[in-house]
């Protein structure tokens, strides 16, 4: 990669959050309980017994925020809506103050010229649909987008970039097949079913906006490169499984209209026969693809591992995040032109990228991050080498804002940019702020 480019002008330079990890007060004026409301507070579901029920108080003080945001010169923000403040009972009856809520953030955003990027769906569905079968229930598409309606009414004049769904493989292994997320269910049938339904209300909820939206949008996957430990014929061939569960599962029907042959292998019995008039919906038009990046798989052929029978292993020596994730900013130019190559190269966001480190305790009212600085640094350099290869790249948006609730990790990992002391919640700059910061100012340039 030559040094020194910069990003395309009107490249987006934003940030990531979603609700339920920092706005704190879920049950406020008139939302309905989530699941992972419901799942945080069932003892020994999240690490240390965290919830969101303070996060980082982002519902109060949002504007705070937003002035944050403004001061290190965002270009945009993207935030999810919390799907049982709008509707308390997940269909049905709008509760007018859970959607004023977003309506006053949206405002205050475009009021510091920061546009907003909306995702509907960041995996808090509200409790009162999962007690009518969740994303199991094939009624599930047509719930979200009655409730994806309602929202492009209400935003689409001043939203002008809508992520239907945060990373559905998350939702479907992490919550249905491995129940370490809400709704905490261990069933591969479950799993494969609630990838499809989450994939058909993604097709409903373009088709919705096709109908009545005037911008554009898209979903956000979680990728990550699979490379096998060894160049032994098994590990090869173990890699090749796991590419196929964690990027072709999605990508392939996404574009392609088809799942791919491994998911039947992978699945065995589990694996139904989906109608085709289903899965050509699914390869709807969406305007862009949300990629959410942070690592790479090194692949050991593993049978003990289920479903795929590949291990994900530490590379011996490799530099890791706090989360165990190797630090591989690499993977990300390889996987932005992947979709180049072999997905019709299409316009692209990273809507998330970021890392977890052990960050040093405040000195002089700032935390040093180095390496995190030199996280954001290597890969926003990496994304810049995939739009110098030709792949069509519009925004980067860093993961996270704020140190947050980190889901099953509670607050124990933190990928802020801004630190949140829990005792206050008050907000301290890291390095790595003042670093983006500097990005912005020059573009990118020099990376
Ligand atoms: C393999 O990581 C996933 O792509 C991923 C990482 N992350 C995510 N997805 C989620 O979208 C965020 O809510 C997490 O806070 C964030 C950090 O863990």
């Amino acid at each position: 990669m030559s040094r020194g480019h910069a990003f395309p002008s009107g490249f987006i330079w934003g940030a990531a959050t979603s609700a339920y990890q920092v706005e704190g007060y879920p049950l406020a004026d008139g939302a309905g309980p989530s699941i992972w409301h419901r799942f945080a507070h069932t003892p020994g579901r999240v690490a240390g017994g965290a919830t969101g029920d303070l996060a980082c108080g982002h519902y109060h003080r949002f504007r705070e925020d937003v002035a944050l945001m403004a001061e290190l010169g965002l270009s945009a923000y993207r935030f999810s809506i919390a799907w049982g403040r709008v509707l308390p009972d997940g269909r049905g009856r709008v509760n007018r103050k859970g959607l004023d809520f977003y309506l006053r953030l949206v405002d205050a955003l475009l009021e510091h010229d920061i546009q907003p990027m909306v995702t509907l769906y960041h995996w808090d569905l509200p409790a009162a649909l999962q007690e009518r079968g969740g994303w199991l229930d094939p009624d599930s598409a047509v719930w979200f987008a009655d409730y994806a309606q309602i929202l492009f009414r209400a935003l689409d004049d001043r939203v002008q970039a809508w992520v239907t769904i945060n990373e559905p493989w998350v939702v479907a292994v992490l919550g249905h097949l491995e129940g370490v997320h809400a709704p905490g269910h261990r069933d591969a049938r479950e799993a494969v079913r609630v990838m499809h339904h989450l994939l058909l209300a993604h097709a409903e909820a373009c088709a919705t906006y096709g109908a009545l939206g005037r911008h554009q949008i898209g979903i956000a996957l979680n990728l990550e490169p699979q490379h096998p430990a060894s160049d032994s014929e098994a590990d090869r061939a173990a890699a090749d499984r796991r590419d196929a569960f964690i990027n072709g599962w999605l990508l392939d029907p996404l574009f392609h209209g088809r799942y791919p042959e491994a998911m039947a292998d992978i699945f065995g019995s589990a694996w139904p026969d989906f109608p085709s008039t289903e899965i050509d919906r699914i390869r709807c038009p969406a305007d862009f693809l949300g990629v959410n990046y942070y690592s790479r798989g090194w692949v050991r052929d593993d049978p003990a591992v289920q479903p795929t029978g590949a291990a994900r292993i530490e590379r011996p020596n490799a530099p890791v995040t706090a989360m165990g994730w190797e630090v591989y900013p690499r993977g990300l130019t390889e996987i932005l032109l992947r979709l180049k190559t072999q997905y019709g190269n299409p316009p692209v966001y990273i809507t998330e990228n970021g890392a977890a480190f052990e960050d040093s305790a405040p000195t002089a009212g700032r935390v040093e991050d180095p390496r995190r600085v030199a996280y954001l640094r290597e890969h926003i350099g990496a994304a810049g080498a995939a739009i110098q290869a030709g792949a069509d790249l519009r925004g980067y948006f860093v993961w996270s804002l704020l140190d947050n609730f980190e889901w099953a990790e509670g607050y124990a990992k933190r990928f802020g940019l801004f630190r949140v002391d829990p005792s206050d919640q008050s907000r301290l700059p890291k390095a790595s702020a003042e670093c983006y910061k500097d990005i912005i100012a020059s573009h990118g340039a020099g990376l």
